[in-house]
This record gives structure tokens, sequence and C-alpha cells, in this order.
């Protein structure tokens, strides 16, 4: 369990997916290409309805094309059953949103721990990751803290730590910031920028904020379904 995947740890082709509705079949996501490099930042700047979701649930392994491919690791993610698809994208993938979703009743230190040892770490190494990773993120001091108990700048930077807990390939984040008031956002995007930089992951990073998106290595759109590069 470590960042050793390959140079491109997602790679998606010709990526399609539709959903039936009462007016008839809603076209998505048509074609979709991507190629994620290890250390690459790549801003997902996609207007409301345009299928920023529908792509990073596919991208993560939520989800199943309804043609195309998912590549994650040079494995094609679409030819494997469930259980596999679950311990790679445990292992491999990691989720920052824009609401925490800590676990409340578990410390900081305790929320980063945990889906360590699901994924084998011992109690032991998983606790001195954790507290790396939250030194790292300033919290040092915080982590016998409950979520509640932290302010939203801190609970996010628990919730960022938690995603690089396994030491993804990739990272998918969905208006990581979008929460936070601008000062504490910006501080906090800066973190998470050199944290992803720091451990090689691949990052997709869904924003609506044109200045975040600047400081992101490319930026693309979504347009008809598909995703086009932005200047
Ligand atoms: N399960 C579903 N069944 C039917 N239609 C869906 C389903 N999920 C999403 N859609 C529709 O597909 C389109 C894309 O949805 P998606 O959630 O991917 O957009 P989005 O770009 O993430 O939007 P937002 O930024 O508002 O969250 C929307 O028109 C949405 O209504």
């Amino acid at each position: 369990m470590s960042n050793t995947g390959s140079d491109t740890p997602l790679v998606m082709e010709a990526v399609r997916r539709s959903y039936r509705t009462d007016a008839g079949s809603l076209d998505v996501l048509t074609a979709i290409d991507l190629t994620l490099r290890a250390g690459e930042i790549v801003a997902l700047v996609a207007p409301s309805g345009s299928g920023k979701s529908t792509l990073l649930h596919l991208a993560g392994l939520l989800d199943r094309p309804d043609g195309g491919r998912v590549m994650m690791d040079g494995r094609d993610a679409g030819a494997l059953p469930d259980n596999a698809r679950t311990a790679i994208r445990r292992d491999r993938v990691g989720f920052v949103y824009q609401f925490h979703h800590l676990l409340a009743e578990f410390t900081a230190l305790e929320n980063i721990v945990l889906p360590q040892m699901i994924a084998g770490v011992s109690r032991r190494a998983a606790e001195a990751r954790g507290q790396d990773l939250l030194a790292a993120f300033g919290l040092g001091h915080r982590v016998k803290h409950l979520p509640g108990k932290l302010s939203g700048g801190e609970q996010q930077r628990v919730a960022i730590a938690r995603a690089l807990a396994n030491k993804p390939g990739v990272l998918l984040a969905d208006e990581p910031t979008g929460n936070l008031d601008t000062k504490t956002a910006d501080i906090v995007f800066n973190e998470l920028l050199s944290a992803v930089r720091g451990q090689r992951v691949a990052a997709l990073i869904a924003t609506h904020n044109p200045d975040l998106a600047a400081r992101m290595d490319r930026r693309v759109t979504l347009e008809g379904g598909r995703l086009i590069d932005l200047p």
C-alpha cells in the first residue's frame, strides 16, 4: 500500500454515461478522454449540471460507465468484479468533498487511522502516519479533538489528510474548500496543493473558483459531454 502506481494512475478512454429519465435517455457524458499523470493537478471547472459529479464518480470507481474504459494504474477497472473495484478504490483513490464527512464520534487522528487499518495497516504505523499528516497540516495539537471541536478549516484539513492517508495514486475533490470563508479557503487550498504535489498524487479538483483553478497545472471543462481544455 503505497503510491507506487504507474506514471498515469488514471486514464479514461471514450467514457460514456447516460441516465434514464421520464423524458428518455439523458446523455451526460458522451466521450470522456482524460489522462492524469502522477503529480499532476487538474482543475475541473464545469457549469452546474454538466456532469461533474458523474465524472468524478466514474473516475473514483463509484459508478460504471455505459461505454469506454476507466483504467487505474494501468488496469481496466471495468473488467473487475465489485470487490476488486472496492479494494482499488480504498487503496488507490482519495476523495475530498465540500463538507468534511468526518466521523463525529472519532478524534481527528482516529478518523485518519481508521481507513488505514481497514486497508490492512497496523495501528502503530497508521497512527504514526496520521500524526505526520496532521502535523503537516498544522494540526499536531489537535489530534485528540473530535471534529465538532474543530473549526471549519481544521475539519477540512483533517478530511484532506484522511484522503491522503492510504497514499492514493489519485485524489478526487469536489469543491474541497467551497464551504470555507475566502481567506481560510485560500490557505487550506494551498496546503492541499502542496500536500498533493509532495506526494506525487494525480489530482482532479472540481471548483467554480477561477483563482483556485489558475493555481493548478491545467484546466478542463465539460461541454456537450466531452472534456475540453481551458487556457
Ligand atoms: N441518477 C440520475 N438519474 C437521472 N439523472 C441524473 C442522475 N444523476 C444526475 N443526473 C442528471 O445528469 C446531469 C449531470 O448531473 P451531475 O450531478 O453529474 O452534474 P454536476 O455537473 O455535478 O452538477 P452540480 O455542480 O450542480 O452538482 C444533470 O442534469 C442531472 O440532473
